[in-house]
């Protein structure tokens, strides 16, 4: 495994945490390898797991390492989210606050939720860590009550995580503070229970500021897109609502961490799920875009009105235009001339196929120098004509939960541009 957090507080101003931009150098990433809670997908669960499919585990973390390593070899530090998840386990408040968290499940009643937490208690710091991701199944606890006898064998009383390798989606920077973001899909809920407790106990990250709850309105990390500095970009469709955008929007008007915030909508499917599985940045000014939507894409722009203060950051009018076409307004909220999408120039199917199979989810390092997906030979072909360098991984286990590497990476710093 590459890569190791450490304990100790980060000193190094350049290291500091935040992100203003999609391009900026990055230097430090939080990711998941993935681990048992994938062999917890079966043909009956995983559709409620949000996977396509029973990916070959051994060959998901071979390919996960493989995209650790690229980008050590690239200078970006690897954070694990388990391992910090493990170090933080060693606190008890941090250790009460998730099994809290575990059990507050209506389905298992006082009882079970006694037994589980009993169980869990007594787990040293890395086993929790490892139940807390790949969860509890029914025989893997001696329970006792009516919800247990009355649970099928096959059934979990603390569900898996295996989304948890998309570390994009139940976190995001944005400047130098983090919002823990509120996830739409029961089986995502409890993620942001662990990103919210790394981000609050673990010494890593202290004094920094959290920008948004699980509490809030749905919003994931896939659909924020930083445009540029101070302009974000928020998807909202399937996963994201439109209280979740006027919500962040709120939020980083009042933090003064953004002067315009682009409201995108984009189709509630699940091959659209984020609006970064149809366009990414890979340089300052250009993205690239699933050419199916490139010319159909809107953006309502939203600003805070002229003169309000941070104290009226919940409960003003924000200033509305729109819509319109998403490259015309990014444009004029980034200050260029013109953003340039790249022409993927692929005829419709292929388009679908790599769409499908994230092709259009890149993780810019560095301004012209982005992460892909290997199998998307066409589209990756399109980046490199455009003076994209292209730098190739491995997916076919990885993508059977639908995500590419911009999904499986949250960069938790990046130098400004
Ligand atoms: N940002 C992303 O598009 N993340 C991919 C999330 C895939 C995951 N299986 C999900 O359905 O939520």
């Amino acid at each position: 495994m590459v890569g190791c957090a450490s304990l100790a507080r980060v000193t190094d101003p350049a290291a500091a945490p935040g992100a203003t931009s999609e391009v900026g150098p990055l230097r430090t990433v939080l990711l998941h390898r993935p681990g048992p809670e994938l062999r917890r997908l079966t043909p009956r669960n995983n559709d409620q797991l949000l996977f396509d499919g029973v990916p070959w585990v051994a060959r998901a973390q071979e390919e996960h390492d493989a995209f650790a390593q690229a980008l050590a070899d690239r200078g970006v530090e690897v954070l694990h989210l388990a391992t910090l998840l493990a170090e933080i386990l060693e606190q008890p408040a941090a250790r009460t606050e998730l099994i809290a968290a575990a059990v507050d499940d209506p389905r298992l009643g006082a009882t079970l939720q006694r037994d589980a937490t009993r169980h869990l208690s007594g787990l040293a710091a890395p086993d929790l860590a490892s139940a807390l991701i790949a969860g509890l199944a029914h025989d893997e606890l001696r329970g006792s009550g009516l919800a247990y006898q009355l649970m099928d064998r096959a059934d979990f009383v603390v569900p898996p995580l295996p989304n948890l390798l998309f570390t994009r989606d139940s976190s995001v920077w944005i400047a130098d503070q983090v919002a823990v973001t509120s996830l739409a899909m029961p089986a995502r809920h409890r993620e942001s229970t662990i990103t919210a407790a790394v981000y609050a106990h673990h010494p890593r990250f202290a004094g920094a500021e959290q920008l948004y709850g699980a509490d809030l309105e749905h919003l994931e990390g896939g659909d924020v897109l930083l445009l540029a500095e101070g302009v974000v970009a928020v998807g909202v469709g399937e996963r994201t609502t439109p209280g979740g955008a006027e919500r962040l929007a709120r939020r980083v008007f009042g933090r003064g961490l953004a002067h315009t915030v682009l409201v995108v909508p984009i189709a509630q499917e699940r091959a659209t799920m984020h609006l970064d599985t149809i366009a990414t940045m890979v340089d300052v000014d250009a993205m690239v875009m699933y050419p199916a939507v490139a010319d159909s894409l809107t953006a309502w722009t939203v600003r805070a009105p002229e003169g309000s203060s941070p104290e009226d950051a919940d409960t003003t009018d924000l200033a509305v235009t729109g819509p319109q076409p998403f490259v015309v307004a990014a444009a004029a909220a980034m200050g260029i001339d013109k953003l340039r999408v790249i022409d993927t120039g692929l005829d419709p199917v292929t388009a679908e196929r790599e769409q499908w199979d994230d092709g259009n989810n890149t993780l810019a390092l560095a301004p012209r120098l982005a992460v892909a997906y290997e199998r998307n030979t066409v589209t990756n072909a399109a980046l490199e004509a455009a003076g994209i360098e292209v730098v190739r991984i491995a997916g076919s286990e990885l993508g059977s939960g639908r995500g590419g590497p911009r999904c499986m990476s949250c960069p938790v710093a990046r130098a400004p541009l």
